[in-house]
């Protein structure tokens, strides 16, 4: 569980940090970047943390250089999470040969067919082995975690939440994949990695979870779900799908429990995902108690 320091830049007070480190979960070498503020940075005070997960052809260097988000968690005392988006260096030529399936495109799932179900674990990484590498090695409080995330990192955040409700104090996403077992990128991406039976893939698709959780009303009602979506994005209608999730919460009368934004005009890239990164950090910060005061 140690780290290995790969490059440090003081960052809005803080420090943004990459790290190294062997995951025994994905079989492989996983990179992450870290900001923690002054507070954290300087004097070892354990921060609030919010999971920062990245999209399809990103690593952990996309969301940390550009969605400008460290500014206001510099001001909340909050630390910022990149992870990598799927494990590397393996052995096998698939690995690499596309961009939506393999390196990059780990889709927060655990793989359970070969040659994926060796590495392809990026379930488990972000909800359960790398919460404890931050815990044993950086000034962070995984007991007050939040997470957000992009296209399929949205997707990562909002099912990772969904399957481990009371492990955040709160949720939101910038143009999610929502509809996974429906979307393109999700009809190409899980045979491979789950195998031929659709019953499987529910497990990994946010409306599906949404939907199953309300029904067994294990859905929690104390937290507000905010989602961002560019009216101008070219994936909205063939994998986004955020007019499925509208749907449901208005058939279910849920609209207190979600705040979905349709953002004129926004296409799908960081230039979106900047003008509104202040707002999911001010989200995240209020749920986790935390004020502006740095
Ligand atoms: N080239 C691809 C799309 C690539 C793309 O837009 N990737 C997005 C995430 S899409 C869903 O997860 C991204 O975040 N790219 C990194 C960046 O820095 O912009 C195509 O057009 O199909």
């Amino acid at each position: 569980m140690t780290l290995t320091l790969v490059s440090q830049s003081k960052h809005f007070g803080g420090l943004l940090t990459k790290y190294t480190h062997v995951s025994a979960v994905n079989q492989c070498t996983m990179t992450f970047n870290v900001f923690l503020p002054k507070t954290a940075a300087e004097h070892q005070t354990k921060v609030p943390v919010l999971y920062c997960l990245g999209g399809l052809t990103s690593t952990e260097d996309n969301f940390a250089q550009k969605a400008g988000a460290a500014s206001r968690a510099a001001q909340y005392g909050l630390a910022l999470v990149f992870p990598d988006t799927s494990p590397r260096g393996v052995d096998f030529a698939e690995a690499g040969a596309r961009e939506d399936i393999g390196y990059s495109a780990g889709f927060y799932l655990n793989a359970t067919q070969a040659p994926w179900n060796k590495n392809w674990k990026m379930y488990d990484y972000i909800s359960k082995e790398l919460p404890q590498v931050l815990s044993a090695n950086l000034p962070i409080d995984i007991s007050r975690s939040s997470i957000t995330g992009h296209s399929m990192g949205g997707h990562g955040a909002l099912t990772i939440f969904l399957k481990n409700q009371t492990a955040y104090k709160s949720v939101s996403a910038f143009a999610p994949i929502l509809h996974m077992t429906k979307a393109n990128w999700g009809r190409f991406a899980l045979p491979k990695y789950l195998g031929d039976d659709e019953s499987t893939w529910k497990e990994y698709d946010s409306i599906e979870l949404f939907k199953l959780h309300h029904a067994q009303k294990t859905l929690r009602t104390d937290i507000n779900v905010l989602i961002d979506q560019g009216t101008g994005d070219k994936f909205l209608k063939d994998n986004l799908h955020t007019e499925d999730l509208i749907e449901f919460v208005k058939k279910e009368g849920l609209e207190n429990q979600f705040t979905i934004r349709y953002q004129d005009g926004y296409d799908h890239g960081y230039f979106f995902i900047s003008t509104f990164a202040n707002d999911h950090v001010d989200h995240h910060a209020k749920a986790l108690g935390l004020t502006l005061s740095h």
